[in-house]
């Protein structure tokens, strides 16, 4: 079944998209992950992508950031093809990086100013000022010195994403930011990202959370190797698309804004 996306250019009235997936086809070794994915992004939105393990989040953000090409279909930046770029920064998973190598807090963050510094030219007084401003958004400029295999978890996502803000993006993918952290940690984080949308930067962000999604991101996309749906959380947090995204039986709760999700024991009433 076609499920009705918001896609349809009448639907993004508020600005031109800036990131357009058009039927897009791709995966690794002749293996389709992702097939025929259309959607299209305004410039300012935090968009939650959502999806079950493998579902192909990671995938997506590959190919928006061009590290992975369309095998069909099209994947347009500011309408030009998807190709990597110093304007784009691409946050993955804290979990998939080696800890043991000895940098400081302060080296990691200066990294982000590597894709804007080119070859040859040495950081300048403008590259500390924007990893010391990063360092204060995220609140660790107390931990500049540290090695950064001597923080916690959460401690990390944040200097990660100190590291994605100093690069200046306009283009933010992140996967999962607030995997592991504590509550406080990722409210923080959303509240930085919503922030930074209300500034007209454009975020999508792989997330497990459906609550917070709900209550602060502008859309969701349904991900599960096909696109399930995309649009606002309102309109997308239905039980019958999050069952078809999970491929199992979910109870969706809401609670003024709040949506709880539950998984529930197959009933036989409910035809996937
Ligand atoms: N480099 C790769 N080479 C081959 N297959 C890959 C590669 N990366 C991912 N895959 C496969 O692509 C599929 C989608 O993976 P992907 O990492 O995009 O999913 P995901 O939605 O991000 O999952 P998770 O929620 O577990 O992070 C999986 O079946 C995975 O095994």
């Amino acid at each position: 079944m076609q499920v009705q996306t918001e896609l349809q250019p009448s639907a993004v009235t508020t600005s031109e998209p800036v990131i357009v997936v058009d039927r897009l086809t791709t995966g690794y070794h002749r293996q389709p992950v992702l097939e025929e994915i259309s959607f299209a992004v305004p410039r300012g939105a935090l968009v939650g992508v959502i999806g079950p393990n493998g579902g192909g989040k990671s995938t997506l953000f590959r190919a928006i950031i061009g590290l992975l090409k369309p095998w069909r279909g099209n994947v347009l930046i500011g309408g030009v093809p998807a190709r990597p770029n110093p304007d784009m920064t691409y946050v993955p998973q804290t979990d998939m990086v080696d800890w043991v190598f000895p940098v400081t807090v302060w080296d990691v963050v200066m990294m982000g100013r590597y894709p804007r510094l080119g070859f040859l030219r040495r950081p300048g007084a403008r590259d500390r000022e924007l990893v010391e401003h990063a360092l204060e958004q995220v609140r660790m400029q107390d931990y500049r010195h540290k090695p950064i295999g001597a923080l916690s978890g959460g401690q990390r996502q944040r200097v990660f994403l100190a590291r994605a803000l100093a690069q200046e993006p306009s283009i933010l993918l992140l996967d999962e930011p607030v995997s592991g952290v504590d509550a406080p940690t990722q409210h923080f984080i959303f509240e930085l990202l919503e922030e930074l949308c209300s500034e007209g930067r454009t975020a999508l962000v792989a997330s497990h959370d459906l609550s917070c999604v709900a209550q602060r991101f502008s859309q969701v996309l349904l991900l599960n190797r096909r696109m399930i749906g995309f649009g606002s959380p309102e309109r997308i947090f239905t039980q019958e698309l999050l069952n078809r995204t999970f491929d199992s039986h979910l109870l969706l709760l809401r609670y003024g804004d709040r949506v709880i999700v539950v998984e529930t024991p197959e009933n036989g009433s409910h035809a996937h």
